[in-house]
């Protein structure tokens, strides 16, 4: 049973995949042999839109490559080593980002700050000197501190352009999907959330009332599902007890984010997703990145749409969300300046 669906949804990715573009991009994972680098990798090999794959890590990149490498689409995959991070770079458009340390149960994402802060301006400093003009898309946590500061870096090195910096938001979007599936009766395919705010506990804001699904759901059911919304990270961590935090739901969340932006980059139109962006919708309350339906397009960030009608129980979520968000920004810039 298991390897007849495995087999039907490899032989027709169509669901994580779109093919309508034909112009193809160089993309580099860095921290390529984590437990998110090698799935997404793989998932990566199979994107159509990708001609070239440059998997770097610190550890086993190279091992990671030539596994991948054998996967019979045509792109073409190297391996770098710890040292070789500027051949990794060098002529990419995208880069992905899972490097860094996961959570352990009982730990916050932003008690992931003092270990993977440093490794994300690292390597955001490296991007900046080999390929200044590259799509950096960033999933190491915690995301809210951790794109602040591949800004700042990339501010400080004169290169910053917010049109191509993305927090990796999509797992909260799978998420959203999936739970609402599965309350409400129907097909993940019908019944997409728009999240917004940012990436970690009450930051996270399911605008639910704006899903035809989603806006019937009240009293105690609606206060689990956005629960499950805002912590289904803490699902997979406890249930991995001390063995990291989510992979493979996050290389699914990472490939789909990318394959929407090359489509964008493509010249594809209508490409609409959540994303954490440099953005001005909250900036007169000291916020200047938040995660909210983002067009992608030729240059990356093409219209940073508004968050539109909340609910009274929205309301109360993004009252919530704003100052803790703007507390985890802060730490961010704070730490490069
Ligand atoms: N944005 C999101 O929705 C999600 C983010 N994450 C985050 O993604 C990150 C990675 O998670 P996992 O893959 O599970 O961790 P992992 O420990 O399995 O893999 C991390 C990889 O990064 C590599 N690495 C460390 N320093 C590096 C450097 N300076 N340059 C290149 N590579 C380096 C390590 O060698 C390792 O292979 C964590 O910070 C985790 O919290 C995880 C799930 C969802
Ligand atoms: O929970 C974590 O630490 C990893 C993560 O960001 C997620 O699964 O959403």
């Amino acid at each position: 049973m298991f390897a007849r669906s495995a087999a039907r949804a490899l032989a027709s990715p169509s669901r994580l995949f779109s093919t309508s573009a034909s112009r193809h991009t160089k993309v580099a994972v860095l921290g390529a042999g984590g437990g998110i680098g090698q799935p997404l990798s793989l998932l990566l090999k199979s994107d159509p839109l990708v001609s070239s794959l440059s998997l770097y890590d610190i550890r086993g990149a190279p091992g990671v490559a030539a596994d991948v490498s054998h996967v019979d689409t045509a792109s073409e995959v190297n391996g770098y080593a710890a040292d070789k991070l500027d051949e990794a770079l060098d002529g990419v458009k995208v880069v992905v980002i899972p490097a860094g340390v996961p959570r352990k149960p009982g730990m916050t994402r932003d008690d992931l700050f003092n270990t993977n802060a440093s490794i994300v301006r690292d390597l955001a400093t490296a991007v900046a000197r080999i390929a200044p003009t590259a799509h950096i898309l960033v999933i190491s946590n915690p995301v809210n501190s951790t794109v602040p500061i591949v800004a700042a870096t990339l501010e400080k090195a004169g290169v910053f352009d917010p049109a191509h910096l993305f927090g990796v938001t999509t797992l909260d979007v799978v998420r959203a999907a999936r739970f609402l599936a599965g309350v409400s009766g129907a097909s993940p395919n019908d019944t997409p959330v728009t999240v917004v705010g940012g990436h970690s506990g009450a930051t996270i804001v399911p605008l639910l009332s704006q899903s035809p699904y989603g806006k019937g759901i009240s009293g105690e059911a609606y206060a689990q599902l956005v629960h499950r919304i805002q912590f289904g990270g803490d699902e997979v961590v406890k249930a991995k007890d001390g063995a990291g935090s989510a992979t493979l739901s996050m290389a699914y969340a990472g490939a789909k984010f990318t394959n929407s932006l090359l489509r964008g980059l493509n010249g594809e139109k209508g490409v609409i997703t959540p994303t954490f962006v440099k953005s001005s919708l909250f900036a007169d309350q000291g916020i200047d990145f938040f995660s909210t339906n983002v067009e992608l397009g030729l240059n990356g960030v093409e219209k940073i749409h508004p968050i539109g009608p909340l609910s009274a129980e929205e309301e109360k979520l993004m009252e919530a969300c704003l100052p803790e968000l703007k507390k985890n920004i802060e730490k961010g810039k704070a730490f490069v300046a």
